[in-house]
């Protein structure tokens, strides 16, 4: 049994820790723990909940709408991990301003990050998205469809990254993807980036965004962007998605080529 005397010594220490981590704990009360309970609770995934509350309030073919109307869900309803509007106007601005033909983006998730990147996509245009959990790519799939994209479009690929992007030129016809979107396990980031860099898929100039790389965080991803010489790279920093108090950022990598 710890003494009260001992007890009280701790809680000035205890309270400091909950004062100082306490977005994190809401972060965990809401992402994890009310997610979890409603999933048990209603036997119907959070994700397809989240599509339902779409179904009865987005705009079909509006994919700002549907963007807007999954940012409700989240800040009101229940948490996503989607990129989420801060970093998504990064995203966005980036988009526009590239123009790319190509465009890969690693975890699909429910489709949120798709549709954001698809939306400023110049015509002719064509986004490859993969995710290898088929419950969130069923979401998805329906998500990326009410918002008015289509197969030639938007292709959406079922399988693990690092599954997916050996076989990119072969079975889904991508030679050079000159956007790349990073937003799935952040310690496949680094492997990821190598993987496309061996098969050749980056051509100089392919801009790569990394999501998260501040919170949770991909260091080793970060180094190595930093420092091997194939690319300029800079972070933006801005907040978690949903979440103004926690700190987040996005990298931006800019291929080079082989120095
Ligand atoms: C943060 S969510 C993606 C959010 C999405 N980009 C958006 O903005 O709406 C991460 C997703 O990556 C997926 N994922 C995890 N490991 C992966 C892998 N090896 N390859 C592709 N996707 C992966 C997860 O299943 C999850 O759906």
């Amino acid at each position: 049994m710890v003494s009260p005397a001992i007890a009280l010594a701790f809680l000035p220490f205890l309270i400091t820790l909950l004062i100082r981590y306490r977005h994190y704990l809401v972060l965990l009360y809401r992402a994890v723990l009310v997610g979890w309970l409603r999933d048990r609770l209603t036997g119907v995934p959070r994700e397809q909940r989240a599509f339902q509350y779409l179904l009865a309030h987005a705009i079909p073919g509006d994919p700002r709408h549907v963007l807007q109307t999954l940012d409700q869900w989240s800040y009101y309803c229940e948490h996503l991990s989607c990129v989420g509007p801060v970093k998504g106007r990064i995203v966005e601005r980036l988009v526009r301003e590239r123009a790319p033909q190509r465009v890969l983006e690693l975890g699909t998730y429910c489709g949120y990050g798709t549709v954001l990147l698809a939306q400023g996509l110049p015509l002719g245009a064509r986004l490859y998205t993969v995710e290898p959990d088929p419950r969130h790519a069923a979401v998805a799939e329906k998500v990326i469809r009410l918002a008015g994209f289509d197969e030639r479009t938007v292709e959406l690929i079922v399988g693990p990254s690092e599954e997916v992007i050996p076989q990119l030129r072969a079975r889904h016809g991508l030679a050079k993807a000159d956007f790349v979107f990073m937003d799935h396990g952040k310690r496949c980031y680094l492997r990821d980036l190598r993987l496309l860099e061996t098969h050749q898929l980056l051509a100089p100039g392919t801009t790569v965004l990394a999501d998260n790389v501040l919170f949770p965080g991909a260091p080793h991803f970060l180094q190595y962007a930093k420092t091997c010489g194939k690319y300029r790279c800079k972070v933006h920093r801005a907040s978690l998605e949903y979440f103004r108090a926690i700190p987040d950022g996005i990298a931006e990598l800019c291929y080079v080529g082989n120095c």
